[in-house]
């Protein structure tokens, strides 16, 4: 298998307040351990195009392709197990939930699933924060970590069902430069060490220069990918 997700044709439309072409043509792929970058100005349309390639957006014309697999027009229930079990995703906030143990919130996508016993998740769970360095944490509520430790709570949540890409809509936004770098080194691991493919809007130009690839968005179109 060569390509991860392939996005064929894009086109969005927004109808209110008035009708708005916000996706124009968009075609592009993200190849097997490829760690791409998207970039361009606040309205370009970045978040708008990550909400359709995580399938999280289904009002769209065009196809879209998981690991080589066409999921455009596949009913919501299907949809949302190719993505619980092919893409993980982390946003600029954490949106843990703060109550619970960081074990407890990394478990949780993969109770979702239902595939394996609580102990096998808790297996699970525990690697992935012993990768991240966070296994310490693991008993400790959510709400009494730093910021940056909640997004690499956040991280470890998104990879705990085995992902074939991870998805960052800003992930690094709203953290300070040590924090950010610290996410961009864990990003880097997972694609060299674990063979991972990422795709991550940034308007960090610093983080982007670092990836493998950076696409260009401007008003809508991709103009250098
Ligand atoms: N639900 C919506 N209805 C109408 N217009 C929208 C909606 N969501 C976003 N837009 C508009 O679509 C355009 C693209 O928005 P989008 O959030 O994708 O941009 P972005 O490149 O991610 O911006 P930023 O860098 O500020 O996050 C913007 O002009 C925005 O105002």
């Amino acid at each position: 298998m060569r390509n991860v997700l392939e996005a064929k044709n894009i086109n969005k439309y927004f109808k209110k307040p008035v009708l708005f072409h916000v996706l124009k043509d968009i075609s592009f792929e993200i190849k097997r351990g490829e760690f791409a970058s998207i970039m361009g100005k606040s309205g370009s349309g970045k978040s708008t195009l990550l909400y359709i390639l995580s399938t999280m957006d289904t009002d769209y014309k065009g196809d879209l392709y998981l690991n080589e697999e066409h999921v455009t027009g596949k009913p919501s229930v299907e949809l949302s197990q190719l993505r619980n079990k092919h893409i993980g995703f982390v946003f600029q906030f954490h949106y843990l939930l703060l109550e619970f143990s960081v074990l407890e919130n990394v478990m949780l996508p993969a109770k979702k699933l239902a595939q394996l016993s609580h102990e096998e998740i808790e297996h699970n769970a525990m690697q992935k924060l012993k990768m991240l360095h966070i296994d310490h944490l693991a008993k400790k509520r959510a709400n009494r970590i730093s910021g940056g430790e909640k997004q690499r709570v956040a991280i470890a949540r998104a990879l705990i069902n085995n992902p074939s890409i991870l998805m960052g809509d800003e992930p690094t936004g709203n953290l300070d430069s040590y924090n950010a770098k610290n996410v961009f080194d864990i990003f880097k691991q997972l694609k060299e060490e674990a063979g991972l493919s990422l795709l991550v809007v940034t308007h960090d130009e610093d983080f982007a220069s670092k990836t493998d690839r950076i696409i260009q968005m401007e008003d809508g179109h991709i103009i250098h990918r």
